[in-house]
Formats: structure tokens, C-alpha cells, sequence
């Protein structure tokens, strides 16, 4: 309600304009100690001499201050608009005094008396306002459970430092509140949402942090936000022992990236590393490589008459085959062919003969080998070297001395044969001067050898780079058919070899490589590089293969996982995951994962998710879980059709102009291709000349109108949404996917625009 209507106004007013005047306070004081700081740093700067160690160290201290002051600056700076955004009164068991506990996004004390004047949402007492109802109430903190009494709960619409809005919540609902924020029109970016948190959305943020966690969220249902969130909450939560670079956040794209990069530092966290999987892999790797845009292999299946739906059959046997290699490529199998490899490499990687010195040998090859693939077996091969190199030296340094000895014995035993033999005179005076010598030249040949004997030996190992290695094998068809045996069938193997060698002559790697070559690496080489990453988060993970995850958590190990998808969206399920099942068994048997849904969608319209549920339907399969609408009405869906593209264009120029003049300004025309949307762009440019189109080359993404293909519009959200081609989406799996996502980035808003016959799949959408 407005907040001059609310009985409490007066008192609630006080509050907020103190608590005001004192967050301007401390920031004013702030800003006098940041300002004595950098000064301090740039006379440290100015008369830093490269000999005074303890002035270098002021300076790193003074930086890291600088850092953090800046961060506590921008904190204030916002709550100088928007101190806090919840109030909870709560009475702790065997207490007298009731606390009022002010919620926002930053804590804030007064500095007298340390008396708390905001609590930080990441607070365990925040959780009462997240979890709890009126009446008996608890929350867990780290002194263990606190129990009491919940007698308030309300919530604040504060902007620009005026109160406009109070609503007190009696039970659990919050839905005012958050229907006044799903009401607000999309950004260009996402944006934090910590004030109306929901209970399902607060348990992911605040779960263990050390469990892997596997989340199966509806299209809208907050997935990537609070993925961001969790991040937020265990920074705070474990600030002694993780810092902002123990996270890495994996994310489908650079563009989606970009999408997402407002919510940490609207959070108050910075440095959180946030990456793409092949980014990664080219890191770890360490080399940059030339990647196939992954979208080609899917356009060529969107492209397939029957939307390639695996169980109706690709049109084209080519297709079919390059879909089942993909999978192939991909699959838990590819591991073990992997593995298999590692293990014919071992075999061939020591050279096949002794370890000798002066010709005698010191270290037999089947004992060599023998520490190699028995006794080190569980290492990387290249790091048995380093332990088989330990064992030739300590050999050596022993064989050494008993050689020399022997040397010397040697030629005693001659001299002594020589002396008894011969009569004194020059010519025993000479061969006893032979004697001695040719010792001592073998004796100084037995020196020099030993110290290079071994590096020697090593040098003629053959190590290759993971890349080498893998190169190699994809150019050996008989070896490759030898370590598929009994996991593929031999006609996809070939074509994958073919495909993949073709693939790699022509200067390239496919997305599918990269999973293989780190595991690769991991056995082979072993990860020597320094991973300081804890916590990894990865959004769109439905787009994930098995292979990609098991390898990631063998390379990053003792770190823990939070893994967010929707089944549904999973457009690249060539390569993706198939079940959730799969995930949980083949990936983390070990490590037990928490498995959660989220079925409540924020974004949308319940016209719209009518819609888009009654399209996703089509699939007959029990994993599919739909997604429930908050309660928020739209227009209704509309099913427009059209004589040509051109009249079709057209039409979308006619509704994107009243869409713009009721002030809607985030709208996407969504076409199922690239070349579809440039087809169409084309007919629009004199009418929208400002739609841009998005190619998935871009690194920024700056909102607005825009037209793009079905697969790169995944992630992102428009106020509205005209779906160019109906027709065009077939009731093959992949189809049926596209158009789901397609629909579902609208929040208030979205048409279908098509030409021709009605299709079984437009159909419905009317059900
Ligand atoms: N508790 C909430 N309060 C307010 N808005 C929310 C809440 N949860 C989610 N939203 C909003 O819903 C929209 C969808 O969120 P988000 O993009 O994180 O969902 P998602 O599950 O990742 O979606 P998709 O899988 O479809 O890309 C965003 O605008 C987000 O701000």
C-alpha cells in the first residue's frame, strides 16, 4: 500500500530518514579516509625504491585497503537510495526484548554502541524473513538453533532515499511485492533480486556448500539469478576461507556473460571468474585454438526436414551418422576410449631397452617398465618421469661407485699380472702405463656419462602435447576401431574419425574435442597449472555432455559443483545431457548430489506459459516437468498468419510500432535460423531500422530491439516477443525445444507470426 497510508507511516519515516542520515554520514567519512589513502599510496608510489621491501608491502597493503574501500563506497552509495528493503520483528526465546531487524542488501552498525542498523540479507537471523511465518520462528546461525517469535514481517518500496511503499505480509505470501517487481518492464540486463528471494529459490542459495547440487529449473524460474545469488551468500558466509576467485561461473556464451555481468557487483562481489567451457579448456591447455562455431553442427540439424527427432529419424544418413558420432563423442563411452588410449600410449611411451652406462647395464627395461605401469600406474605418465628419473639416480649413484671400483680392481689385477709375467724393463714399464691409463679414461667416461646418463634416457621418451596425442589417434583409423571395441559401432566410429580428422586438417576443433583433450591432458600430462577454484557454478548445463562434467571434476578436484538446467531447453541435447539420472550417477556416485526442482516462472505470463507448456507437451517424456506461472496475466497469445514474408514483416513493423508507443522498448523478433532472421531484417530495415540483429558473434549485448535466432535467444528475456515463421518448427524434438525457448524469453507480451497451413505444433498452442 503507499507507505502515507500505512498506520506505522510516521514511525517508519523516522526510521528510514535516520538510518538515511546515517548511512550519508559514514559514507562521508568514508570518503575522507579513502581520499587520506590514496594519497598515501601515491606518495608510497612516488618514493618507492626497488630496495625498500618494507615500503613494497605498505603499497600492497594500502592497494588491497583501496580495493575494499571502494567496494564499502559503491555499497553506500546504493544504500543511499535503497537502505534496506524488509523489516522483521522477532523475539528470541527467554528474551524480554523484541529486536526490529532492518533488511538490506549491506550491514550497517553505528559505531558508539556497535548496535546493528541494517542486517545484510546473507545474515543467518535474514532467514526468518525468507523461510519463516508469523508465530514460532527459528533460523540457524553458527551458535546453533535460535528459536523464538516472529511477530512482523514487512516489506519496503524505497527509491531515491523516499519511502513509497509498505506491505506488511501476514502469512507467507509476498505477492504484492513481487508482483510489483515482475510487473516492471525487462532491462537490457539482468539485475539482483534480493528483496523477494522466494522459499524454493532461498533453500538453492543458501544450500551446503560442499555437496554437489544439481538444479532442474523451469524456463524463468530464476535459475541464472540465483545461481549469481548463491555466490553472493557464500562469499559472506565463508568469507575466512573462500575468496571472490574460488568461484568460477561457466556460462553457454560470451554474450550470455555479458548479459549476466551487473548482478555480482550489484551484490557487492568482484573478481569472480566467469568463463566459457571452451575458454577454459584453451586455457588449461594452453594454446589458443581456431573453434568451429558450435551452432553450425546445430543448424545443420535445424535444417533437417523431421526436426531431428532421434526416434523419427534424421532425413539424411549423413546427418544421422554425424548425430550419432556426436553422441558418441560426447558419451561416458568416448571417456573410456580415452582411457583405453592412455593405456595403449603407456605401453609404448618408455624407449624398449636398458638403462646402461660404459655398457653395463644399470636399470634393466622390464624394471623400468615395471615401475611405470605397475608401481606408478595412478599417476599422469609424464609425472611416473619424474619418479622413474628418482629411482635411475639413486641406482646410478650406486651402480657408479661399484663400476669405478671394479675399474679399479680391474687394473690392479693387471698390474699386478704384469708385473709377475714380465721382467722389469721399459716394455712392462710401458703396458703398466697402458693399464692405468685406459682405467683411468673409463673411469672418466663413467663420471661424465653418469651425470647426463639420465636426462639422456629421458630425452628419448617421446611426450607429446594432448593435442599431439590426440591428433594422432584421429588419424589412426585401426586404432581407433581397436579401442572402440565393444563400446561403439564401427561405422559411427570411422565417420568420427573422418569427420573429426577432416575437421582438424583444416586448422580447427570442434566444441566436442575439448572434453576429450583436457581428459587427455589429465592423464598424460596431469594438471600442473594452479586451479585456486572452490566452487564452480554452470548455468545452461543442460547443454553440457556427461564427459564435459566428469572431466571437470576430475581436473578441478575437491572443488564442488552447482550445476543449473532445464531439460526442456536443452536444444544441444546431441551433445547435452539426456537425463538428469545419467548426471547423478555417472558423474558424482561418489559425491552424492542434492537434486532440486524449480517449477514457479517469474518471467512470464500465464498466457504465455499456457502456451509454451502446451507446445513442450508434445514430447512424451516423464522427465519433462512444466513450468507454473506466478500469478500475472498478459495478453492474450496470438497466432497471426500471413500471405508472404514480406506481408509477414510487415506485420511485426506494425505491432513493434504500438508496442513502442505504449513505451515498450526490450522487444525481439525470435526467427528458428540465422538465415531466417536476416531474410526478415532484410523486408524490416526501412521500417525498424534500429533492429539488430544478433549473429552470436558479439561480446557485448546491448538490448533494446533485436532480432535473433531461436538457439542464441536462450538465457536472455524481452518485454515482447513476436515469433517470426511459425511454420517453420516442425514436431521433431529439436523443433519443439526451439520454439519452447523462443517463447518463453517473453515476459508479458508474445505473438506467433507464421505463413501457410497451420502446423501441428502452432496448433497447439491453442490446444
Ligand atoms: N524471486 C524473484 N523475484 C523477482 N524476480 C525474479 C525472481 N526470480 C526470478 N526473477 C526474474 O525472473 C526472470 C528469469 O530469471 P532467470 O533468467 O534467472 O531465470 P532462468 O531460470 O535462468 O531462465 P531461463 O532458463 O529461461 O533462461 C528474471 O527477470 C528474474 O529477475
Amino acid at each position: 500500500m503507499p507507505a502515507a497510508n500505512h498506520p506505522d507511516y510516521k514511525a517508519e519515516l523516522e526510521r528510514c530518514r535516520y538510518t538515511l542520515d546515517y548511512v550519508n554520514k559514514t559514507l562521508d567519512a568514508t570518503l575522507n579516509r579513502k581520499k587520506k589513502l590514496d594519497n598515501d599510496v601515491e606518495q608510497l608510489k612516488r618514493h618507492q625504491s626497488g630496495d625498500s621491501s618494507q615500503s613494497y608491502v605498505e603499497l600492497m597493503i594500502n592497494s588491497l585497503l583501496q580495493g575494499s574501500m571502494e567496494l564499502k563506497l559503491r555499497n553506500l552509495y546504493t544504500a543511499t537510495g535503497k537502505p534496506y528493503f524488509a523489516r522483521v520483528d522477532f523475539t528470541e526465546e527467554g528474551k524480554s526484548t523484541k529486536e526490529n531487524l532492518y533488511i538490506g542488501k549491506m550491514s550497517l552498525m553505528r559505531d558508539e554502541d556497535q548496535e546493528v542498523i541494517i542486517v545484510d540479507w546473507r545474515a543467518p537471523v535474514a532467514n526468518l524473513y525468507y523461510e519463516e511465518r508469523l508465530g514460532d520462528a527459528h533460523y540457524v546461525c553458527p551458535d546453533g538453533n535460535i528459536n523464538g517469535s516472529l511477530t512482523l514481517k514487512r516489506q519496503f518500496s524505497i527509491e531515491e532515499g523516499e519511502l513509497r511503499e509498505i506491505f506488511d505480509i501476514d502469512i507467507t505470501t509476498n505477492d504484492d511485492f513481487l508482483q510489483s517487481y515482475l510487473g516492471a518492464s525487462a532491462d537490457n540486463r539482468l539485475k539482483e533480486i534480493v528483496s523477494t528471494i522466494q522459499v524454493e529459490q532461498n533453500r538453492i542459495i543458501r544450500a551446503d556448500i560442499w555437496k554437489p547440487m544439481i538444479v532442474q529449473g523451469a524456463a524463468g524460474s530464476g535459475k541464472t539469478t540465483i545461481a549469481l545469488h548463491r555466490i553472493a551468500y557464500l562469499l559472506y558466509t565463508h568469507e575466512k576461507t573462500l575468496k571472490p576467485e574460488s568461484f568460477m561461473i561457466i556460462a553457454p556464451n560470451k554474450l550470455f556473460l555479458n548479459y549476466i555481468s551487473e548482478v555480482l557487483p550489484e551484490l557487492g562481489v568482484e573478481r569472480v571468474s566467469q568463463t566459457t567451457f571452451e575458454s577454459f579448456a584453451m586455457n588449461l591447455l594452453g594454446k589458443k585454438f581456431k573453434v568451429r562455431d558450435g551452432n553450425e553442427k546445430l543448424i545443420s540439424f535445424i535444417e533437417d526436414k523431421k526436426g531431428t527427432d532421434i526416434k523419427k529419424g534424421i532425413d539424411n544418413n549423413d546427418r544421422m551418422l554425424l548425430y550419432k558420432a556426436t553422441v558418441l563423442k560426447t558419451s561416458m563411452a568416448f571417456k573410456t576410449i580415452m582411457e583405453r588410449y592412455v593405456e595403449y600410449v603407456e605401453t609404448v611411451f618408455l624407449p624398449k631397452e636398458d638403462f646402461k652406462i660404459e655398457g653395463i647395464v644399470v636399470y634393466p627395461y622390464d624394471e623400468i617398465n615395471r615401475l611405470f605401469l605397475r608401481d606408478y600406474k595412478r599417476w599422469p605418465l609424464v609425472k611416473r618421469i619424474d619418479e622413474i628419473k628418482k629411482h635411475l639416480n639413486t641406482r646410478l649413484k650406486v651402480m657408479k661407485e661399484k663400476i669405478i671400483n671394479a675399474l679399479h680392481t680391474k687394473s690392479d689385477m693387471e698390474v699386478e699380472r704384469l708385473k709377475l709375467t714380465m721382467e722389469p724393463g721399459e716394455d712392462r714399464q710401458k703396458l703398466i702405463i697402458e693399464a692405468i691409463d685406459t682405467r683411468n679414461e673409463r673411469i672418466s667416461r663413467v663420471e661424465a656419462n653418469s651425470k647426463k646418463a639420465v636426462s639422456e634416457y629421458v630425452k628419448r621418451i617421446s611426450k607429446f602435447s594432448p593435442w599431439e596425442y590426440y591428433n594422432e589417434l584421429m588419424d589412426n583409423e585401426d586404432l581407433l576401431q581397436k579401442l572402440s571395441e565393444g563400446l561403439a559401432e564401427r561405422e559411427i566410429v570411422s565417420y568420427l574419425r573422418k569427420y573429426s580428422a577432416e575437421i582438424i586438417h583444416s586448422g580447427f576443433i570442434e566444441i566436442e574435442d575439448f572434453a576429450p583433450l583436457i581428459y587427455l591432458k589429465f592423464l598424460i600430462h596431469g594438471i600442473d597449472e594452479k586451479i585456486p577454484v572452490r566452487q564452480i557454478v554452470i548455468d545452461e548445463v543442460q547443454d553440457f555432455s556427461v564427459f564435459q562434467l566428469y572431466a571437470l571434476k576430475m581436473i578441478i578436484k575437491d572443488s564442488s559443483f552447482t550445476l543449473l538446467g532445464d531439460l526442456c531447453q536443452g536444444i544441444h541435447s546431441y551433445r547435452g545431457i539426456k537425463n538428469w539420472k545419467e548426471v547423478k550417477e555417472e558423474v558424482y556416485r561418489d559425491k552424492k548430489p542434492e537434486y532440486l526442482t524449480l517449477q514457479q516462472s517469474y518471467r512470464t505470463s500465464i498466457e504465455i506459459m499456457d502456451a509454451a507448456n502446451k507446445v513442450i507437451s508434445l514430447l512424451d517424456d516423464d522427465e519433462i516437468i512444466l513450468a507454473r506461472p506466478v500469478f500475472r496475466h498478459g495478453d492474450p497469445v496470438r497466432l497471426i498468419r500471413s500471405e508472404s514474408l514480406k506481408e509477414m514483416a510487415q506485420a511485426m513493423a506494425d505491432s513493434i510500432e504500438e508496442l513502442k508507443n505504449k513505451g515498450v522498448n526490450s522487444i525481439a523478433v525470435i526467427c528458428k535460423t540465422l538465415d531466417q532472421c536476416k531474410e526478415i531484417q532484410g523486408f524490416m530495415k526501412k521500417s525498424v531500422p534500429e533492429l539488430q540483429l544478433i549473429t552470436g558473434k558479439e561480446d557485448k549485448y546491448q538490448g533494446g530491439m533485436v532480432i535473433v535466432p531461436s538457439y542464441l535467444s536462450k538465457g536472455l528475456e524481452f518485454d515482447a516477443v513476436l515469433i517470426a515463421g511459425g511454420e517453420n518448427y516442425s514436431d521433431g524434438e529439436l523443433d519443439i525445444k526451439l520454439l519452447y525457448v523462443a517463447m518463453t524469453r517473453a515476459l508479458h507480451k508474445m505473438d506467433i507470426y507464421y505463413t501457410g497451413e497451420l502446423t501441428k505444433v502452432l496448433e497447439s498452442v491453442y490446444g
